[in-house]
């Protein structure tokens, strides 16, 4: 049968790509995505945006929702601290499967833990299947109108702490209005938007990134 776009992607990244080099792997599947076809990795644009903001938090904890092909994965685990851990989710087994080899031709494998499943499933889990106390940084790039009941689930579950950063893709473009709009208005976050453009277009997006001050704020004194 014919091969898919996550496939033809992979076999693009074998080709150019030199093996254990994350920066070779990130600049071909840009490539491929601005030149050949394009497919929703976070992008160029917005990647750098992760970027400062990996490196800002230097988190030692970090939480992917929405693995795809593994190009953010592999921007945020480039950057990460010796030790520090990246547990992303996938829910689609075909993503996952292309997403490890990605992972593994950048020579990241052993900075990413790959699980397979819905974050509604995954969360509750972290701590008795990860030893995940809480994280320090959270990318939100699944399903959209997951973002706002993903994030009442680690609010509830204690996964946040004073600090923790969480950063949306796709804001506008799909868009996120209910998260957004509780992110913006909740006094339990400072939010931020940083303008930016779809993936390889010319379409208006963004990342949201919200500061969680803490449990306690917003809460009676
Ligand atoms: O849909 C998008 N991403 C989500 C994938 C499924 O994610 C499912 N999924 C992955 C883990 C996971 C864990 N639990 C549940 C569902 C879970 C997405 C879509 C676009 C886009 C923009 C314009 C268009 F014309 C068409 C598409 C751009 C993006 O940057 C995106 O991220
Ligand atoms: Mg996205």
């Amino acid at each position: 049968t014919r091969s898919s776009r996550p496939q033809r992607m992979l076999a693009h990244v074998k080709r150019h790509a030199a093996r254990g080099d994350p920066q070779s792997v990130i600049d071909a599947i840009d490539y491929f995505c601005r030149h050949k076809e394009w497919a929703m990795n976070v992008g160029d644009e917005k990647g750098t945006i992760l970027d400062s903001v990996v490196c800002e938090v230097s988190p030692g904890a970090v939480l992917e929702l929405g693995t795809y092909c593994g190009y953010s994965t592999m921007r945020i685990a480039r950057l990460l601290a010796p030790g520090a851990r990246l547990i992303t989710l996938e829910f689609n087994p075909a993503n996952a499967a292309v997403a490890r080899q990605v992972i593994a031709w950048a020579g990241l494998e052993h900075k990413v833990q790959l699980v397979e499943g819905s974050s509604g499933d995954l969360i509750p889990q972290m701590r008795e299947k990860f030893g995940i106390d809480s994280f320090d940084l959270v990318f939100l790039d699944h399903w959209k109108d997951w973002y706002l009941p993903d994030t009442r689930l680690m609010e509830e579950l204690g996964l946040l702490h004073k600090g923790s950063v969480l950063l949306a893709d796709n804001v506008i473009c799909p868009g996120a209005p209910e998260y957004l709009a509780y992110v913006r208005s909740s006094p339990r976050y400072d939010s931020r938007y940083f303008k930016s453009h779809l993936e390889y277009t010319y379409v208006e997006d963004g990342l949201e990134k919200s500061v969680f001050p803490g449990a306690s704020a917003g809460s009676r004194p």
